[in-house]
């Protein structure tokens, strides 16, 4: 039942605080339409400006245009001279600026009428100070796993328990989830020292400050996991956790006006297409788009191989036709598409002719690919892929081939092994239906009354009068 107000019939105004990058923006942009859409809530999202990328205006104003119900929040940053970090990246400034125009955003939030908010884990120490100040129950909208919720939920007792072995970190065994191997934790988590490995014990303490932690994935998808931290079994003092995925509203992608994988698409035979994409940014290195163009030249199936112009190597200026092999893209013409669009991937997932994709397994990938019924070869990269990809293979979605060579995030995986996977992958039929049977689960659990749609249900109960955690 949708929230009908508090005593005096307002209607909760839920704040949404995402963090930069396409892979955050896209699942807050979902909740913002999930929520306002049926649950009895205002909902206002944050536009931090500048955007960090072309393709992030593009999303936003997209998702504006298409549904007016949400409303866009312009929270102006602070100008600051990022001269003092000469080799930072964009995502580090992003995060440096939010920080430093944190004293703006208390302003913003009174001047808006928030009644709550919700921010990104990434966020957290910069608006739940905030949020306290305002006297706001401050809510995480996780966009990665719930594997990963937990792992970052139990990394700090982790590395309480085992400081002074010296022999690094191991296998983790979460209570009541499962045990991760080693393998699988992502490789900055290895050295204590290193930023990321600061910045996400820091995260997981943080956890217990929010009022509560949406996550984009749904039980059966990830039953053990969901389960373990909705019974606070990972950490103690845990707030409560909704599993509110998948977050997936109509198209609200913006259209490239130059892309012609669509009309292609169209042209090919029912489940003959292998769809092949590594997210929204982020190299794979010039040897491994090499492996991967021999690999699928030599699987014999059709393909759509989406490469992003920021997943070719910085100083790597030569042409898409010599970095992925000479006369590749010729060979390969009658049965391949290669492009560097943006293109709307629910839309291609849903196409009939798309039968296999061959992911990096980012956390919205994995879960389009699971709401579309389109079963997955995971080819993980970095950070919480590994983790993503065991997933994926644990609940039948797709299959990981945990036992390829692991030489760090940096491994190269070659044509060989990657053309006998996809042709193994394509003719599994039990794989096929196992993928199917996920998408009529997911179906199920964002349905009236299914799993996610509670959780939703409860979250804007929440935000209506629940009491404030983050004093
Ligand atoms: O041409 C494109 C490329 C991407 N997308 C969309 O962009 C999003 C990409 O997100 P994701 O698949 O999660 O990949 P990344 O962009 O790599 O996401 C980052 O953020 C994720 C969520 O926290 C993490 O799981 C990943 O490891 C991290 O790299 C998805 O919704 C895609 O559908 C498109 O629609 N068209």
């Amino acid at each position: 039942m949708p929230s009908s107000g508090d005593a005096a019939g307002r209607r909760p105004h839920v704040v949404l605080i995402p963090s930069a990058g396409m892979g955050h923006l896209v699942p807050f942009g979902r909740l913002a339409v999930a929520l306002s859409s049926g649950h009895g809530c205002d909902v206002s999202l944050v536009t931090v400006l500048p955007t960090v990328s072309t393709a992030e205006s593009k999303h936003l104003d997209a998702l504006f245009d298409a549904f007016p119900a949400v409303r866009r929040l312009d929270f102006e940053l602070a100008p600051f001279d990022a001269s003092e970090f000469p080799r930072a990246d964009p995502f580090f400034l992003r995060f440096e600026a939010m920080r430093r125009s944190a004293p703006l955003l208390g302003p913003l939030l009174t001047g808006a009428g928030a009644s709550a908010l919700a921010t990104d884990i990434a966020l957290t120490s910069v608006v739940i100070p905030v949020a306290k100040e305002q006297g706001l129950p401050c809510h995480i909208l996780f966009t990665a796993s719930a594997a990963m919720l937990s792992l970052c939920a139990y990394f700090p007792t982790y590395l309480d328990a085992n400081a002074g072995d010296g022999g690094g970190v191991g296998d983790v065994d979460i209570p009541g989830v499962y045990r991760i191997p080693k393998a699988s934790i992502p490789q900055a988590l290895h050295d204590p020292n290193h930023l990321f490995t600061r910045q996400f014990v820091a995260n997981g303490r943080s956890l217990t400050s929010a009022a509560g932690i949406l996550v984009n994935t749904f039980d059966a998808l990830e039953p053990e996991a969901v389960a373990a931290l909705q019974q606070g079994k990972v950490a103690s003092g845990f707030p409560p956790v909704f599993a509110v995925g998948p977050l997936l509203p109509a198209s609200n992608q913006a259209k490239d006006p130059q892309a012609n994988y669509m009309e292609w698409l169209d042209a090919q035979p029912a489940r003959s297409v292998v769809y092949v994409s590594f997210g929204s940014r982020k190299a794979i290195s010039g040897e491994q788009l090499r492996e991967l163009a021999a690999g699928l030249e030599t699987s014999g199936h059709r393909f759509l191989w989406v490469v992003k112009s920021t997943v070719v190597d910085r100083d790597d200026a030569a042409e898409l036709g010599e970095l992925l092999g000479e006369g590749f893209l010729e060979r390969v013409e009658k049965r391949g598409l290669v492009t560097k669009a943006w293109v709307d991937q629910e839309e291609v997932l849903k196409h009939e002719s798309v039968a296999l994709f061959v992911s990096h397994c980012g956390w919205n990938s994995v879960t389009e690919a699971a709401a579309s019924g389109v079963p997955v070869l995971a080819l993980p990269r970095f950070g919480d892929q590994r983790v993503n990809s065991g997933v994926v293979a644990r609940a039948g979605l797709g299959v990981w081939a945990d036992t390829w060579s692991w030489e760090g995030e940096a491994g190269v995986i070659g044509a060989e092994e990657i053309s006998e996977k996809v042709k193994a992958a394509m003719a599994d039929e039990a794989l096929r239906r196992k993928a199917a049977s996920l998408a009529k689960a997911a179906a199920k659990a964002v349905a009236g009354g299914g799993s996610s749609h509670r959780c939703l249900v409860e979250f804007a109960r929440l935000c209506q009068g629940g009491t404030c955690r983050t004093n």
